[in-house]
């Protein structure tokens, strides 16, 4: 596990961005597993200007996202595969079959999970898995008391994952209850996974992710075993961890 604490949200987002392009560049042909919330906004920005100026070319690159509320058409405001558009996918030469994010409207459910595994597995897997964190230790949305061994599958969305994600939309009664996400088995399979976080809201569930012990209670924890994560962190939500070689 490698922990690297930056000062601020732009600095996360630069390091973060440049990961992400260097594996392009590595291997142009890279699957990579994208997030979406107001995390990595700043990290899709720092890469929409790389491409502009020729740094990083996506034109080979296969993306598949975490995670599409259900119930939610792809072209409503608030669905993650219209914040793809706007916040990545529009501004890069990514090919529009190259993009996959499970369908929240899919009528078999089950067999849209399956399908979106199997669609992962079919290119080799992802190479570069991009996590974000909910304050109560989510991952995808994998809710706290998630099987590890889960799939890509519909899950209920928790009480406070739903307050949280409540700023987006108009009231809290218009968010979805449920959605389709990678399962922490499908995430645990990518290659390399990087997790950012920002703010002292993050701060606890950083905390019990990187020094806490590994249970369903906080589905980030299982990040521990995986053999090639990076969290790259502000120094707020590094407050909270006791190892004083992370304090900034
Ligand atoms: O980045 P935010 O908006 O704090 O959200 C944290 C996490 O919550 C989600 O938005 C889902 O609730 C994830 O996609 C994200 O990783």
């Amino acid at each position: 596990m490698r922990i690297i604490v930056v000062d601020n949200y732009e600095e996360m987002s630069k390091k973060a961005a440049i990961m992400m392009a260097s594996q392009v560049v590595l291997k142009p042909n890279s699957v990579l597993g994208l997030a979406t919330g107001s995390t990595p906004v700043g990290m899709y920005k720092e890469l929409v200007n790389m491409y502009k100026v020729g740094e990083v070319d996506f034109s080979d690159v296969k993306t598949f996202n975490l995670d599409e509320y259900y119930g939610l058409d792809k072209n409503n405001q608030q669905s993650y595969h219209n914040y793809m558009m706007e916040n990545l996918f529009d501004h890069i030469n990514v090919k529009e079959e190259n993009i996959n994010i499970p369908n929240g409207m899919a009528e078999n459910v089950e067999k849209e999970c399956l399908d979106y595994d199997r669609r992962i597995e079919e290119v080799g897997g992802i190479d570069i898995q991009v996590l974000g964190i909910g304050a109560n230790g989510h991952i995808g949305f994998n809710e706290p008391n998630v099987s590890f061994e889960a799939g890509t599958h519909l899950v209920k969305l928790d009480e406070k994952t739903i307050k949280d994600n409540s700023r987006f939309f108009d009231s809290i009664g218009e968010v979805p209850t449920t959605a389709v996400s990678m399962g922490i088995k499908t995430i645990m399979m990518s290659k390399k996974i990087i997790l950012l976080a920002n703010g002292k809201g993050k701060a606890e569930a950083i905390k019990k992710t990187i020094e806490g012990k590994i249970t369903p209670e906080v589905p980030a924890s299982i990040l521990q075993l995986h053999k090639d994560v990076t969290f790259i962190i502000d120094k707020e939500a590094a407050n909270e961890l006791s190892n004083v070689k992370f304090k900034k």
